[in-house]
């Protein structure tokens, strides 16, 4: 079994500053999972333009208030704590924090391996090096 913390992870580098987010990963590809868990915190008043190609993600919001616009329908869904939206169409949409932060757990498959950062299209590529033996590293 593994056990970590998100206090474990935060401060390390499985924590990627992504200009609009930060994303604590705190589960990755080496631990074989299949999958890789992410706590994610989106900074109020901003918008992320994002297009996952290479990935399907989930995303479930705990605490702040915004709301995600799919670009292919045009559509606006609002986000609040309690929901979940799955990305199942590696939909491209645009991410919007609006008054407060907003603190998402995210689950990626394929796993990231953990310093990704978005592309010009909003995109992971699949080739991102491994961090260290144990990710867990100053
Ligand atoms: C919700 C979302 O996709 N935010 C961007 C960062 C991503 N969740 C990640 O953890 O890398």
């Amino acid at each position: 079994m593994i056990v970590r913390t998100l206090q474990d992870c935060e401060n390390t580098s499985r924590s990627v500053d992504g200009g609009t987010w930060k994303s604590v990963r705190m589960l990755l590809a080496d631990d074989q999972m299949g999958f890789s868990f992410h706590i994610t915190t989106i900074y109020a008043g901003t918008e992320t333009p994002i297009w996952y190609k290479n990935h399907l993600e989930s995303v479930y919001c705990m605490k702040g208030e915004g709301e995600i616009e799919t670009l292919s329908d045009g559509k606006v869904y609002p986000i609040r704590p309690g929901t979940l939206y799955i990305l199942d169409q590696h939909d491209r949409h645009l991410l919007r924090a609006t008054t407060s932060d907003m603190e998402m757990a995210c689950v990626f498959n394929p796993p990231l391996n953990g310093r990704e950062i978005h592309d010009k299209d909003g995109a992971y590529c699949l080739d991102q090096a491994p961090l260290g033996q144990t990710g867990v590293d100053a």
